[in-house]
């Protein structure tokens, strides 16, 4: 039997429309499912919808409809939204599902008769926003910490599941099991957490506050409280306990969300297994916040970005690779759509796009769009060897993707990008084309662009569904998603067979421009257009780079490289600097002068010759100025 990948986001409470934060998780978790099924595995994808509580009932009172068409409607703005996100889900659980509200039943029986589960009178301070009790410790100036309104005091009586009682077991687990939570910053989050003694958690609400709930199987004036509701939804979508769906991938759960439900994920729901006798998860893996101006976006606060919008005015596509691309996973990052249209046209225009192009239309002008017989034996002298490069690519790729650092296995694959697109300058077949002594040489490198954009089309299927099947049809290669795109595939070089057809070159990414958002609709036509800048970064980010000034002590042109030359830079010690330069200055001309030098960029090889560090200069062509200093300093000076 295949080995099992089984893979949840967390049900979305349906109190309000999806925004980006909750594309982000599911794109995350679409992502990792088509990963796993490359590679083999047997995979179930669960997402779905929270549709309990005060919250629905208020709202869908405020609309004069029942809670659950309110619910109706909300969830199917969610599932309508994966669909046009390309979202392949396994299943879409609700948590008023029948058979779920069984289960709830089911396990609360389960505990209630182990004896985890007491009543007991209660009066604390509740948040009636958040539909729960505060400690007078985490209030924040006396108020909720998340809606900044103090709670009211209330008397109750509830009912209480017995988590102190597995404290120091979960601590134990967690601590022999050091990737049950994963990225690391939040085990030892959860872990401080539990330093602290564990109140016992309160289950249950009277119906006579609320009633849109499942009743508790052991006393139906209560209806259970959110999370007893809301974590079984991992084992209910199975059919727990006795259906095949349930034997064949629980435990072998993935877990993802977000930061702000570590909690119930890493201390509330391991506990609720314990207590009810089954097994736990294998991982829960955690991701940041998506912020607009520092401040997380939630539906809460109202500072959501629709993306439904995103889809429609820049495609599914661009803007899947842009949320897996631009956030580092575990951390936070800050939402802009500057930063989304610089990278489709940085990444995906210019690095994918051309080079997908240029590549076919080369095979259609040599080889009449035929993939040509080749052997590597014919490539021209180079340094860069993009069979080995797709090997690495591949292994690093996986090695990323199989714990959600879906940004650092897409760097990999652009590495591989752009190397091959280095290796169409350096190889210039458009100059093998006019020897026909050279015609081997020439099928060689056209093979192997074809065969490295391959495997890039099987690398960027995860993420980019529909621009991996484009790619691989272009490439000749048709079928079912299954057959067409197995990780086994990517990791042998050569598969591409001879006298393929290929397609004509086609466009994948057009350019785009930042659409014209309300914000600016009404800014003078004159004004200056606005400029693409990267991303942010933080004074840590930038304090790693090393700049030095340093004084060219000798310049000469490298053979056979039109733009690039070969520089001695004296940084404090001497440094070889290879520098696209050469269209813009003559060696002379930099010879005596004072240039900045990035001192701590890793040695690359750039046609022969190993290059320690980069100058910093804007080039375009001819036009050049290299960045200087203003009076003359000691070589090796930082500049900060
Ligand atoms: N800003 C965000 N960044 C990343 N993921 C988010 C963000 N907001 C919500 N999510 C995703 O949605 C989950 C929480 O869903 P929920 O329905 O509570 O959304 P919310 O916008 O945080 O709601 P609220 O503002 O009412 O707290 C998170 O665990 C995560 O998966
Ligand atoms: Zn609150």
């Amino acid at each position: 039997m295949p080995d099992c990948f089984y893979i949840t986001t967390p049900i979305y409470y349906v109190n309000a429309k999806p925004h980006l934060g909750h594309a982000y998780t599911t794109i995350m978790a679409d992502v990792a499912a088509r990963f796993h099924a490359m590679a083999g595995k047997k995979v179930f994808f669960l997402t779905g919808t929270d549709e309990h509580g005060d919250k629905i009932m208020k709202a869908a009172a405020a609309r004069g409809v029942s809670p659950k068409a309110y619910a109706d409607t909300i969830s199917a703005l969610f599932r309508d939204l994966w669909t046009e996100l390309d979202i392949g889900y396994s299943h879409f659980i609700r948590t008023t599902d029948e058979n779920h509200k069984q289960v709830v039943s089911r396990v609360l029986a389960a505990i209630y008769e182990a004896g985890d589960i007491y009543f007991s009178e209660y009066e604390g301070l509740y948040c009636f926003g958040c539909e729960r009790f505060y400690t007078e410790r985490e209030l924040v100036n006396g108020k909720c910490p998340d809606h900044d309104t103090p709670p009211e005091r209330i008397q109750e009586a509830n009912y209480f599941f017995k988590m102190s009682k597995y404290q120091q077991w979960l601590i134990d687990h967690i601590t022999d099991n050091p990737d049950f939570i994963r990225p690391e910053g939040y085990r030892t989050e959860i872990l401080s957490f539990l330093k602290e003694p564990l109140d016992d958690l309160c289950i249950s609400r009277p119906t006579s506050r609320l009633d849109w709930g499942i009743p508790l199987p052991f006393d139906d004036r209560y209806v259970t409280y959110v999370w007893f509701d809301a974590l079984l939804n991992y084992v209910s979508a199975l059919g727990y306990p006795d259906d095949d769906r349930y034997m064949t991938f629980w435990p072998a759960v993935q877990h993802l969300t977000a930061k702000d439900i570590i909690k119930p994920h890493g201390i509330y729901w391991p506990i609720m297994l314990k207590a009810a006798g089954i097994p736990l998860y294998n991982h829960l893996n955690v991701h940041g916040f998506w912020q607009i101006e520092s401040c997380k976006m939630s539906k809460s606060l109202g500072n959501v970005v629709n993306p439904l919008d995103m889809k429609n005015t820049y495609g599914t596509d661009a803007f899947r690779y842009f949320l897996c691309r631009e956030m580092s996973f575990g951390l936070d990052a800050g939402f802009s759509e500057e930063a989304l249209v610089q990278r489709i046209n940085a990444d995906l225009a210019n690095d994918l796009g051309n080079l997908f192009s240029r590549v076919l239309a080369m095979t259609a002008k040599y080889f009449k769009n035929r993939v040509p017989a080749a052997d590597d034996a014919n490539l021209p002298p180079c340094d860069i060897d993009i069979g080995a490069l797709a090997r690495t690519t591949v292994a690093a790729y996986e090695a990323q993707m199989a714990t959600f650092h879906m940004n650092r296995a897409l760097a990999a694959v652009w590495d591989l990008i752009s190397a091959m697109n280095r290796f169409i300058d350096y190889s210039a077949p458009w100059t093998l084309a006019k020897d026909p002594a050279k015609a081997d040489a020439l099928a060689a490198v056209i093979y192997t662009l074809l065969e490295g954009l391959r495997i890039v089309a099987g690398l960027v299927y995860p993420v980019m569904p529909g621009t991996g099947k484009t790619m691989m049809a272009h490439l000749g290669l048709d079928g079912p998603d299954s057959e067409l795109f197995r990780l086994e595939d990517f990791k042998q070089w050569g598969r591409l067979v001879p006298d393929t057809v290929v397609a004509k070159p086609a466009s994948l990414f057009p350019r785009v421009e930042l659409a014209p958002s309300t914000d600016n609709a009404c800014a003078p036509e004159d004004a200056p257009p606005a400029i693409a800048f990267a991303p942010e970064i933080d004074i840590d980010a930038f304090s790693k780079v090393d700049l030095r000034v340093g004084t060219v002590t000798a310049a000469e042109k490298i053979p056979k490289a039109r733009k690039l030359l070969k520089l001695t830079v004296d940084i404090g010690e001497i440094r070889t600097v290879v520098a696209g330069l050469a269209e813009a200055y003559a060696p002379e001309d930099l010879v005596g002068r004072q240039v900045v030098i990035v001192a701590n960029l890793k040695p690359a090889v750039l046609m022969g010759v190993e290059s320690h560090g980069m100058v910093l200069a804007a080039v375009d062509g001819k036009n050049g100025i290299t960045a200087t200093v203003d009076k003359p300093a000691p070589p090796g000076t930082r500049l900060k």
